[in-house]
Protein backbone atom coordinates (compact mmCIF):
# COMPACT_ATOMS: atom_id res chain seq x y z
CA UNK A 1 0.00 0.00 0.00
CA UNK A 2 1.85 2.96 -1.33
CA UNK A 3 -1.14 5.34 -1.33
CA UNK A 4 -4.47 6.25 0.78
CA UNK A 5 -7.03 8.45 -0.21
CA UNK A 6 -9.53 9.43 2.33
CA UNK A 7 -12.44 12.14 3.47
CA UNK A 8 -12.04 15.09 6.24
CA UNK A 9 -15.37 16.11 7.09
CA UNK A 10 -16.67 19.06 8.64
CA UNK A 11 -18.53 19.75 11.72
CA UNK A 12 -21.14 21.82 13.51
CA UNK A 13 -21.18 23.20 17.40
CA UNK A 14 -24.76 22.16 17.73
CA UNK A 15 -24.76 23.85 20.63
CA UNK A 16 -21.64 25.69 22.41
CA UNK A 17 -21.58 26.92 26.16
CA UNK A 18 -18.34 28.57 27.66
CA UNK A 19 -18.54 27.58 31.21
CA UNK A 20 -14.76 28.76 32.36
CA UNK A 21 -11.72 29.78 31.79
CA UNK A 22 -8.32 27.92 32.71
CA UNK A 23 -5.28 29.09 34.76
CA UNK A 24 -3.73 29.31 31.46
CA UNK A 25 -6.50 31.10 29.33
CA UNK A 26 -7.91 28.48 27.09
CA UNK A 27 -11.66 28.32 27.95
CA UNK A 28 -14.01 25.65 29.73
CA UNK A 29 -16.65 24.63 27.36
CA UNK A 30 -19.24 22.33 26.53
CA UNK A 31 -20.84 21.43 23.24
CA UNK A 32 -22.39 19.45 21.08
CA UNK A 33 -19.94 17.88 17.87
CA UNK A 34 -21.89 16.69 14.92
CA UNK A 35 -20.15 15.74 11.66
CA UNK A 36 -21.90 16.52 8.24
CA UNK A 37 -21.07 15.27 4.64
CA UNK A 38 -19.22 18.44 3.53
CA UNK A 39 -15.27 16.97 3.29
CA UNK A 40 -12.26 17.80 2.32
CA UNK A 41 -10.21 15.03 0.20
CA UNK A 42 -6.49 14.07 1.56
CA UNK A 43 -4.82 11.75 -0.54
CA UNK A 44 -1.30 10.43 1.08
CA UNK A 45 1.60 8.93 -1.01
CA UNK A 46 4.33 7.58 0.58
CA UNK A 47 7.66 8.65 0.48
CA UNK A 48 11.28 6.81 1.32
CA UNK A 49 13.26 9.95 2.33
CA UNK A 50 11.41 10.94 5.17
CA UNK A 51 10.37 14.29 3.82
CA UNK A 52 6.69 15.48 4.52
CA UNK A 53 4.99 17.84 1.74
CA UNK A 54 2.22 19.41 0.49
CA UNK A 55 2.07 18.57 -3.15
CA UNK A 56 -0.69 22.02 -3.64
CA UNK A 57 -0.42 25.26 -2.29
CA UNK A 58 -3.56 26.29 0.51
CA UNK A 59 -3.98 30.18 -0.52
CA UNK A 60 -3.06 32.21 3.11
CA UNK A 61 -0.87 29.29 4.77
CA UNK A 62 2.32 28.38 4.13
CA UNK A 63 3.42 25.00 4.51
CA UNK A 64 5.12 24.63 7.83
CA UNK A 65 1.87 25.98 9.23
CA UNK A 66 -0.51 23.67 7.36
CA UNK A 67 -2.13 21.76 9.73
CA UNK A 68 -1.42 18.14 7.83
CA UNK A 69 2.12 18.94 7.68
CA UNK A 70 2.25 19.55 11.32
CA UNK A 71 0.35 16.38 12.35
CA UNK A 72 2.40 14.44 9.90
CA UNK A 73 5.31 15.43 11.74
CA UNK A 74 4.37 15.23 15.25
CA UNK A 75 3.64 11.57 14.65
CA UNK A 76 7.30 11.22 12.85
CA UNK A 77 8.78 12.62 16.30
CA UNK A 78 6.65 11.28 18.58
CA UNK A 79 7.45 7.72 16.39
CA UNK A 80 10.80 7.68 15.41
CA UNK A 81 9.22 7.14 12.05
CA UNK A 82 11.67 7.36 9.41
CA UNK A 83 9.01 7.34 6.89
CA UNK A 84 8.00 10.53 4.59
CA UNK A 85 4.71 11.35 2.59
CA UNK A 86 3.59 13.72 0.31
CA UNK A 87 0.37 14.87 0.89
CA UNK A 88 -2.11 16.54 -1.52
CA UNK A 89 -5.66 18.24 -0.89
CA UNK A 90 -9.02 19.10 -2.41
CA UNK A 91 -10.39 22.00 -0.36
CA UNK A 92 -13.89 22.52 0.13
CA UNK A 93 -14.63 23.19 3.68
CA UNK A 94 -14.39 27.35 4.29
CA UNK A 95 -11.66 28.32 6.24
CA UNK A 96 -12.01 30.22 9.12
CA UNK A 97 -15.99 29.44 9.19
CA UNK A 98 -16.13 27.24 12.79
CA UNK A 99 -16.60 24.44 10.44
CA UNK A 100 -13.48 22.83 11.95
CA UNK A 101 -12.06 22.14 8.31
CA UNK A 102 -7.91 22.52 9.17
CA UNK A 103 -8.68 20.55 12.86
CA UNK A 104 -10.20 17.48 10.48
CA UNK A 105 -7.56 17.45 7.71
CA UNK A 106 -5.04 17.02 10.76
CA UNK A 107 -7.12 14.21 12.31
CA UNK A 108 -7.52 12.73 9.03
CA UNK A 109 -3.57 12.77 8.80
CA UNK A 110 -2.73 11.43 12.32
CA UNK A 111 -5.76 8.09 11.09
CA UNK A 112 -4.19 7.77 7.51
CA UNK A 113 -0.66 8.52 8.16
CA UNK A 114 -0.70 5.76 11.62
CA UNK A 115 -2.30 3.46 8.75
CA UNK A 116 -0.05 3.95 5.74
CA UNK A 117 2.84 4.18 8.25
CA UNK A 118 2.18 1.02 10.12
CA UNK A 119 2.82 3.18 13.62
CA UNK A 120 -0.24 0.75 15.10
CA UNK A 121 -1.22 3.87 17.58
CA UNK A 122 -4.41 3.36 19.84
CA UNK A 123 -7.26 6.03 19.03
CA UNK A 124 -6.64 7.43 22.32
CA UNK A 125 -2.86 8.01 21.53
CA UNK A 126 -4.13 10.21 18.35
CA UNK A 127 -6.49 11.46 20.03
CA UNK A 128 -3.65 12.85 22.36
CA UNK A 129 -1.68 13.70 19.87
CA UNK A 130 -4.37 15.78 17.98
CA UNK A 131 -4.82 17.76 21.05
CA UNK A 132 -1.85 19.26 21.03
CA UNK A 133 -2.40 20.74 17.15
CA UNK A 134 -5.72 22.42 18.62
CA UNK A 135 -8.78 21.85 20.69
CA UNK A 136 -10.92 20.35 17.79
CA UNK A 137 -8.88 17.83 16.83
CA UNK A 138 -9.62 15.20 19.34
CA UNK A 139 -12.97 14.74 18.54
CA UNK A 140 -12.73 13.92 14.62
CA UNK A 141 -10.08 10.99 15.62
CA UNK A 142 -12.69 10.04 18.13
CA UNK A 143 -15.22 9.73 15.49
CA UNK A 144 -18.31 10.08 16.87
CA UNK A 145 -20.78 12.85 16.98
CA UNK A 146 -20.34 13.44 20.90
CA UNK A 147 -21.20 15.64 23.41
CA UNK A 148 -17.54 17.48 24.91
CA UNK A 149 -15.86 19.36 27.93
CA UNK A 150 -13.21 20.52 29.08
CA UNK A 151 -10.95 22.55 26.17
CA UNK A 152 -12.78 19.89 23.58
CA UNK A 153 -10.93 16.47 24.83
CA UNK A 154 -13.44 14.98 27.40
CA UNK A 155 -16.07 13.27 24.70
CA UNK A 156 -19.06 11.11 25.11
CA UNK A 157 -20.92 9.96 22.29
CA UNK A 158 -23.87 11.65 21.50
CA UNK A 159 -25.92 9.80 18.79
CA UNK A 160 -28.14 12.43 16.71
CA UNK A 161 -31.48 11.94 14.63
CA UNK A 162 -31.06 12.17 10.77
CA UNK A 163 -31.08 16.20 10.02
CA UNK A 164 -30.15 18.61 7.10
CA UNK A 165 -28.61 21.73 7.85
CA UNK A 166 -28.48 24.85 6.02
CA UNK A 167 -25.47 26.40 6.40
CA UNK A 168 -24.53 30.02 5.35
CA UNK A 169 -20.73 31.66 4.95
CA UNK A 170 -20.77 35.23 5.57
CA UNK A 171 -17.91 36.89 3.50
CA UNK A 172 -15.72 37.28 6.47
CA UNK A 173 -13.04 35.67 8.38
CA UNK A 174 -13.36 35.33 12.53
CA UNK A 175 -10.11 34.71 14.09
CA UNK A 176 -10.90 32.49 16.83
CA UNK A 177 -8.86 34.22 19.52
CA UNK A 178 -10.08 36.98 18.60
CA UNK A 179 -14.10 36.11 19.63
CA UNK A 180 -12.29 34.67 22.80
CA UNK A 181 -10.09 36.84 23.82
CA UNK A 182 -13.03 39.93 23.54
CA UNK A 183 -13.68 41.19 27.34
CA UNK A 184 -17.77 41.08 26.66
CA UNK A 185 -17.53 37.38 25.81
CA UNK A 186 -20.04 35.71 28.73
CA UNK A 187 -17.53 32.71 30.56
CA UNK A 188 -20.23 31.70 33.34
CA UNK A 189 -22.57 29.94 31.19
CA UNK A 190 -23.85 27.22 34.43
CA UNK A 191 -22.27 23.73 33.80
CA UNK A 192 -24.53 20.71 32.74
CA UNK A 193 -24.48 16.98 32.97
CA UNK A 194 -24.85 15.42 29.29
CA UNK A 195 -28.21 13.58 31.41
CA UNK A 196 -29.63 16.89 31.41
CA UNK A 197 -29.96 17.14 27.90
CA UNK A 198 -32.48 15.96 25.57
CA UNK A 199 -32.15 12.15 24.66
CA UNK A 200 -29.70 12.14 21.80
CA UNK A 201 -32.63 10.91 19.39
CA UNK A 202 -34.89 13.72 20.31
CA UNK A 203 -32.38 16.44 20.39
CA UNK A 204 -33.16 19.32 18.10
CA UNK A 205 -31.52 22.08 17.56
CA UNK A 206 -33.08 25.33 19.50
CA UNK A 207 -35.63 23.48 20.46
CA UNK A 208 -35.25 21.96 24.15
CA UNK A 209 -37.64 21.64 25.98
CA UNK A 210 -36.99 24.43 28.94
CA UNK A 211 -33.51 24.77 28.16
CA UNK A 212 -31.33 27.20 26.67
CA UNK A 213 -28.93 25.79 24.50
CA UNK A 214 -26.89 28.63 22.32
CA UNK A 215 -23.50 29.70 21.13
CA UNK A 216 -21.78 32.27 23.91
CA UNK A 217 -19.31 33.44 20.90
CA UNK A 218 -22.35 34.66 19.17
CA UNK A 219 -23.20 37.47 20.81
CA UNK A 220 -19.39 39.29 20.49
CA UNK A 221 -19.29 37.95 16.55
CA UNK A 222 -22.50 39.64 15.75
CA UNK A 223 -21.04 42.82 17.10
CA UNK A 224 -17.58 42.57 15.44
CA UNK A 225 -18.89 41.35 12.25
CA UNK A 226 -22.36 42.63 11.71
CA UNK A 227 -22.82 40.29 8.41
CA UNK A 228 -22.89 36.93 11.04
CA UNK A 229 -26.18 38.75 12.63
CA UNK A 230 -27.59 39.58 9.11
CA UNK A 231 -26.96 36.22 8.01
CA UNK A 232 -29.02 34.68 11.19
CA UNK A 233 -31.41 37.18 11.07
CA UNK A 234 -32.07 35.91 7.59
CA UNK A 235 -32.52 32.08 8.32
CA UNK A 236 -33.73 32.89 11.50
CA UNK A 237 -37.40 33.42 9.54
CA UNK A 238 -37.19 29.87 8.64
CA UNK A 239 -36.01 27.78 11.42
CA UNK A 240 -33.75 28.34 15.02
CA UNK A 241 -30.43 29.37 13.90
CA UNK A 242 -26.83 29.87 15.34
CA UNK A 243 -23.64 30.21 14.81
CA UNK A 244 -21.21 27.47 14.36
CA UNK A 245 -18.09 27.45 16.74
CA UNK A 246 -16.62 30.86 16.50
CA UNK A 247 -17.80 31.33 13.47
CA UNK A 248 -18.25 32.84 10.97
CA UNK A 249 -20.92 30.01 9.16
CA UNK A 250 -24.16 29.53 10.94
CA UNK A 251 -26.40 27.53 10.50
CA UNK A 252 -30.27 25.48 10.76
CA UNK A 253 -31.53 22.20 10.69
CA UNK A 254 -34.65 20.72 9.09
CA UNK A 255 -35.91 17.11 9.58
CA UNK A 256 -35.48 16.12 5.63
CA UNK A 257 -33.31 17.44 2.94
CA UNK A 258 -35.96 18.99 0.74
CA UNK A 259 -36.89 21.21 3.28
CA UNK A 260 -33.65 23.01 3.75
CA UNK A 261 -33.54 22.65 -0.06
CA UNK A 262 -36.69 25.13 -0.29
CA UNK A 263 -35.05 27.26 2.34
CA UNK A 264 -31.62 27.50 0.29
CA UNK A 265 -33.47 28.45 -3.15
CA UNK A 266 -34.62 31.68 -1.79
CA UNK A 267 -31.40 33.02 -0.87
CA UNK A 268 -30.48 36.48 -1.30
CA UNK A 269 -27.86 37.07 -4.32
CA UNK A 270 -25.67 38.24 -1.84
CA UNK A 271 -25.77 35.63 0.57
CA UNK A 272 -23.49 31.90 -0.08
CA UNK A 273 -24.51 29.07 1.59
CA UNK A 274 -24.99 25.26 1.21
CA UNK A 275 -27.37 22.02 2.34
CA UNK A 276 -25.28 19.13 4.56
CA UNK A 277 -26.50 16.31 5.89
CA UNK A 278 -25.71 15.30 9.25
CA UNK A 279 -23.49 12.11 9.39
CA UNK A 280 -24.02 9.51 12.33
CA UNK A 281 -20.28 8.77 11.90
CA UNK A 282 -16.70 9.82 11.05
CA UNK A 283 -16.38 7.95 7.38
CA UNK A 284 -12.94 6.94 9.06
CA UNK A 285 -14.25 5.78 12.12
CA UNK A 286 -12.82 2.45 11.69
CA UNK A 287 -9.56 3.15 11.06
CA UNK A 288 -7.89 3.58 14.59
CA UNK A 289 -8.74 0.52 17.76
CA UNK A 290 -9.35 1.80 21.00
CA UNK A 291 -7.48 0.49 23.90
CA UNK A 292 -8.87 -2.45 26.04
CA UNK A 293 -10.56 -0.90 28.80
C1 LIG B 1 -14.43 27.40 18.96
C2 LIG B 1 -14.23 25.98 18.48
C3 LIG B 1 -15.45 25.12 18.94
O1 LIG B 1 -15.46 23.86 18.34
O2 LIG B 1 -14.19 25.81 17.07
P1 LIG B 1 -13.78 26.65 15.75
O3 LIG B 1 -14.57 27.90 15.68
O4 LIG B 1 -12.30 26.93 15.81
O5 LIG B 1 -14.10 25.74 14.61
C4 LIG B 1 -12.96 25.36 19.12
O6 LIG B 1 -13.06 25.26 20.52
C5 LIG B 1 -11.68 26.04 18.77
O7 LIG B 1 -10.75 25.04 18.56
P2 LIG B 1 -9.47 25.27 17.62
O8 LIG B 1 -9.83 25.97 16.36
O9 LIG B 1 -8.78 23.94 17.50
O10 LIG B 1 -8.68 26.27 18.49
P3 LIG B 1 -7.15 26.33 18.86
O11 LIG B 1 -6.35 26.42 17.61
O12 LIG B 1 -6.84 25.25 19.85
O13 LIG B 1 -7.12 27.76 19.63
C6 LIG B 1 -7.04 29.03 19.01
C7 LIG B 1 -7.05 30.08 20.12
O14 LIG B 1 -8.39 30.23 20.63
C8 LIG B 1 -8.40 30.35 22.05
N1 LIG B 1 -9.16 29.24 22.64
C9 LIG B 1 -9.43 28.14 21.90
C10 LIG B 1 -10.17 27.11 22.43
C11 LIG B 1 -10.61 27.22 23.76
N2 LIG B 1 -11.32 26.25 24.34
N3 LIG B 1 -10.33 28.33 24.48
C12 LIG B 1 -9.61 29.34 23.93
O15 LIG B 1 -9.39 30.35 24.60
C13 LIG B 1 -6.95 30.36 22.49
O16 LIG B 1 -6.56 31.71 22.59
C14 LIG B 1 -6.23 29.70 21.34
O17 LIG B 1 -4.91 30.16 21.22
N1 LIG C 1 -5.22 22.26 6.30
C1 LIG C 1 -5.78 23.40 6.71
N2 LIG C 1 -7.03 23.72 6.33
C2 LIG C 1 -7.61 24.86 6.77
N3 LIG C 1 -7.04 25.75 7.55
C3 LIG C 1 -5.80 25.51 7.98
C4 LIG C 1 -5.13 24.31 7.57
N4 LIG C 1 -3.94 24.34 8.15
C5 LIG C 1 -3.86 25.47 8.87
N5 LIG C 1 -4.97 26.19 8.78
C6 LIG C 1 -5.24 27.49 9.47
O1 LIG C 1 -6.28 27.29 10.44
C7 LIG C 1 -7.22 28.36 10.40
C8 LIG C 1 -8.58 27.85 10.87
O2 LIG C 1 -9.07 27.02 9.91
P1 LIG C 1 -10.34 26.07 9.99
O3 LIG C 1 -10.07 24.89 10.85
O4 LIG C 1 -10.74 25.78 8.59
O5 LIG C 1 -11.47 26.96 10.62
P2 LIG C 1 -12.16 27.01 12.02
O6 LIG C 1 -11.09 26.86 13.10
O7 LIG C 1 -12.82 28.33 12.05
O8 LIG C 1 -13.14 25.90 12.07
C9 LIG C 1 -7.18 28.85 8.95
O9 LIG C 1 -7.54 30.19 8.84
C10 LIG C 1 -5.74 28.60 8.54
O10 LIG C 1 -4.94 29.73 8.80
Amino acid sequence: MNTLTCAAPAKLNLFLHVVGRRADGYHLLQTLFRFIDLNDTLRYTLRADGDVRRVDALDGVPPEQDLCVRAARLLQQETGCKQGVDIGLEKRIPMGGGLGGGSSDAATTLLALNRLWGLDLSRERLMQLGLRLGADVPVFVFGENAFAEGVGERLQPYPLPEAWYVVLCPPVHVPTVQIFTHPELTRNTISMTMRALPKGPDFRVGRSDGLVLGNDLQAVACKLYPEVAEHLAWLAKFAPALMTGSGACVFAEFATEKEAQAVLQQLPPNMRGFVAQGLQQHPLKDFAVSEAV
